[in-house]
């Protein structure tokens, strides 16, 4: 099939080919209807019941390919999307300081974020050897910091020597700090002697503790994003796949709880299963009992049915749900 001709028409939408965050986008896409078949070896997929083809790329060049407007949406980490964004700012930094004092405008490739997915969460963060002389990250100013996410400890690193917050007056190129780039086991950095600290993702603490850190300052706060360019093609089917991929994500999140109460119970149990707008209530045959029907939070759901219990619920059933809108 002549690939690069059957991409006209349709929107353009990149999922991470492997790593981390492909199996679980892989099902969000089945959950939203997202039908295809990819071909053994291929980076693109045609959809068969939807105008898209699916561009699988690894998750860190996401950013670049929707922030230069090639694809028109993206899934993939949040840190990665700062990460390039970080990469857009020190580029231009440096072309302002160097090609005009005066400050040309920033011609800044960047995304636009449509959603958080609920899933990929964890931290970019600083981590210092346990047993150290490292207390706070200023600490860390003129030592060594081994990354995978060279922009972003550049810009963080810079602000701290700059002494504040803010972006101005930041000049990465005259950095006490030295950044080294590293594109795996950044962990085994500190131990190995190559770096005084890193920056790098920490999920369960468990690789960091094993090798020996501590995290000192969170740079980044992530999870996986669904973004856009731009101008994308297509705005009607990205609010289609937007709703789409909301409707799973709420479904994953919720389950819905049913149970039986006495009427005069029933204000204090709304307040504990006050419903996503608010529950729905059926009077039962039995005189005084009503029948509840809601949705809650899958991780309360324990403790909410503790709670009305207590308050006298009988039959209290809990259920998944398929898909919501
Ligand atoms: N331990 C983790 N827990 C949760 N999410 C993570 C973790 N590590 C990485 N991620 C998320 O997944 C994204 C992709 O990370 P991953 O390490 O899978 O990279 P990759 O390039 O896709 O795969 P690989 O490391 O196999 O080359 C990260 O940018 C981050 O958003
Ligand atoms: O806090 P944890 O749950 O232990 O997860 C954090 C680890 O996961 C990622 O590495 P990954 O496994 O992707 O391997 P890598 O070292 O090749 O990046 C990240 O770079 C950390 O090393």
């Amino acid at each position: 099939m002549d690939f690069v001709n059957s991409l006209e028409g349709r929107l353009l939408f990149a999922v991470p080919k492997k790593g981390r965050l492909n199996h679980a986008t892989l099902n969000l896409l089945e959950g939203a209807d997202i039908q295809f078949r990819r071909e053994n070896r291929l980076d693109i997929a045609l959809v068969k019941n939807l105008p898209i083809a699916l561009i699988f790329l690894p998750a860190a060049d996401i950013p670049t390919f929707v922030g230069e407007g090639r694809v028109d949406l993206g899934i993939t980490g949040w840190d990665q999307v700062e990460e390039h964004d970080a990469g857009v700012r020190e580029y231009n930094h440096a072309r302002r300081a160097s090609v005009d004092a005066t400050g040309t405008s920033d011609k800044i490739a960047r995304s636009d974020r449509v959603m958080e997915l609920g899933f990929g969460a964890c931290k970019l963060q600083v981590q210092v050897p346990e047993k150290g002389q490292y207390v706070t990250a200023k600490d860390l100013i003129g030592r060594t910091i081994g990354t995978s996410f060279v922009s972003l400890a550049t810009e963080y690193f810079a602000r701290l020597e700059a002494g504040d917050d803010d972006q101005g007056g930041v000049s990465p190129r005259k950095m006490r700090t030295k950044i080294i780039e590293l594109s795996g086991s950044v962990e085994a950095a500190c131990a190995l002697g190559v770096a005084d600290g890193i920056v790098d993702l920490v999920e369960s603490g468990e690789t960091m503790r094993a090798a020996g850190l501590k995290a000192i300052d969170t740079v980044v706060d992530t999870q996986a994003v669904l973004i856009k360019s731009k101008s994308p093609s297509k705005p009607e089917l990205i609010e289609l796949i937007t709703s789409r991929i909301k409707g799973v994500i709420t479904a994953q999140r919720y389950v819905l709880c049913q149970y039986n109460i006495e009427r005069k119970s029933l204000p204090e149990a709304t307040k504990v299963t006050p419903g996503k707008r608010s529950a729905t209530v059926t009077t039962l045959d039995e005189e005084g009992w009503v029948a509840v029907s809601c949705m809650v939070e899958k991780k309360k759901i324990a403790l909410v049915m503790d709670d009305l219990t207590r308050l006298g619920a009988q039959d209290i059933l809990v259920l998944d749900i398929h898909n919501a809108r």
